[in-house]
């Protein structure tokens, strides 16, 4: 079966960073996806086995304390079951997921309700934001290396946590098993949809199929956990994708893919090799990364983005600069306001 072909990168060692830096750009404007090689030198394998360890506890948490963590207007808390809707426009029901978003931790603390049953684990997951929200500075100090923005690390600094607060999230992912009458498999586990944030880097487990790329031709592709080449790998790679936000800052020269988790065997599929649905489900998790609140969606000064001219479509570009210029805040809150119909239907103002 046809796959992602999605470059497998490796930037965790210290030699010709140029290179990697040039590597990693282009794989971001073909595919906008990009498997980081997991060495364990940046995130430690260990870090990432626990948070999964810990996002199973959170999910098998009685429902009392996960409906006392509901998600709120700042995107930070418990969502159940249907209660997102990732592509409006064509789903008929909610995505078949149970998502829980964390926020910003200070002193190894959560600055929002947890379930009790999570809270002996609360340094630990603050740790792991710590190690991927460093991976992500790593890989915005490389894109802006590669790009020759002025000066080269304007990505990095857009989302330094000193210089603001952001809508940055460590979001845990759990899609049950398809055992309930209440969905079929032409549901999806997550809707079609492109991220919110600049970039996000994404946790899979071994085994656990389902995520699907859209190609420029509009085909579905299977994105496999283990690419080739990775199979005898510490633990299978991280999947970055870039977002909306750099996709924005750049007009469109970096690419923000539209994806979506579709159930193993969907419309016929085979799913891939040694890749099925577990009886327990599927776990992810997705550290979604934004710039400072504030931040404003204009093109960065890079020769590169400049003489970017696309090719016959224009809807890569910014949308939203021809109009107002908006800020990082402003377009998370517009995006959040399409995907959860319930938490803002009471306040609708039009
Ligand atoms: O669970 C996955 O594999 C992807 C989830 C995703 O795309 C998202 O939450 O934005
Ligand atoms: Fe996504």
């Amino acid at each position: 079966m046809a796959t992602a072909r999605i470059p497998v990168i490796d930037i965790s060692g210290e030699e010709d960073k140029a290179q990697v830096a040039k590597d990693l750009v282009e794989a971001a404007i073909e595919h906008g996806f990009i498997y980081i090689k997991n060495t364990g030198k940046d995130i430690p394998v260990e870090a990432v086995d626990e948070a999964f360890d810990i996002s199973k506890i959170l999910f098998k948490a009685p429902l009392e304390e996960k409906q006392a963590c509901k998600i709120q207007q700042n995107n930070r808390g418990w969502s159940g079951m249907q209660v997102e809707t990732l592509d409006p426009k064509s789903q008929r029901v909610g995505d078949y997921k149970e998502a829980f978003n964390f926020g910003p931790f200070t002193d190894n603390h959560a600055s929002q309700p947890i379930p009790p049953t999570i809270l002996p684990y609360e340094a630990q997951i603050s740790r792991f934001t710590d190690y991927c929200y460093n991976l992500c500075l790593k890989i915005q100090t490389l894109l802006g290396v590669g790009l020759s923005v002025t000066p080269p690390d304007f990505f990095t600094t857009a989302h330094l946590r000193e210089n603001g607060p952001s809508g940055t999230i460590l979001r845990m992912l759990y899609y049950p098993p398809l055992t309930s009458t209440d969905a079929s498999t032409s549901d999806v586990r997550a809707g079609a949809h492109s991220d919110y944030g600049s970039m996000t880097c994404l946790f899979r487990l071994k085994g656990q199929a389902g995520l699907e790329v859209q190609s420029r031709e509009g085909e579905w592709l299977p994105v496999p956990v283990c690419p080739p080449g990775t199979e005898n790998d510490p633990a299978p790679p991280i999947l970055v994708n870039i977002g909306d936000l750099l996709s924005y800052w750049t007009n469109g020269l970096l690419r923000s893919t539209v994806h979506r988790v579709v159930f193993p065997g969907a419309e016929g599929r085979q799913p891939l090799d040694g890749e099925r649905d577990a009886e327990e489900g599927r776990y992810s998790m997705a550290f979604f990364c934004h710039p400072v609140g504030s931040t404003k969606l204009t093109a960065v000064p890079s020769e590169r983005v400049r003489s970017y001219v696309p090719e016959g479509e224009t809807k890569a570009l910014n949308p939203y600069a021809e109009r107002k210029v908006m800020t990082a805040d402003e377009h998370l809150q517009m995006r959040l306001r399409a995907s959860y119909l319930q938490l803002y239907d009471d306040k609708k103002e039009d």
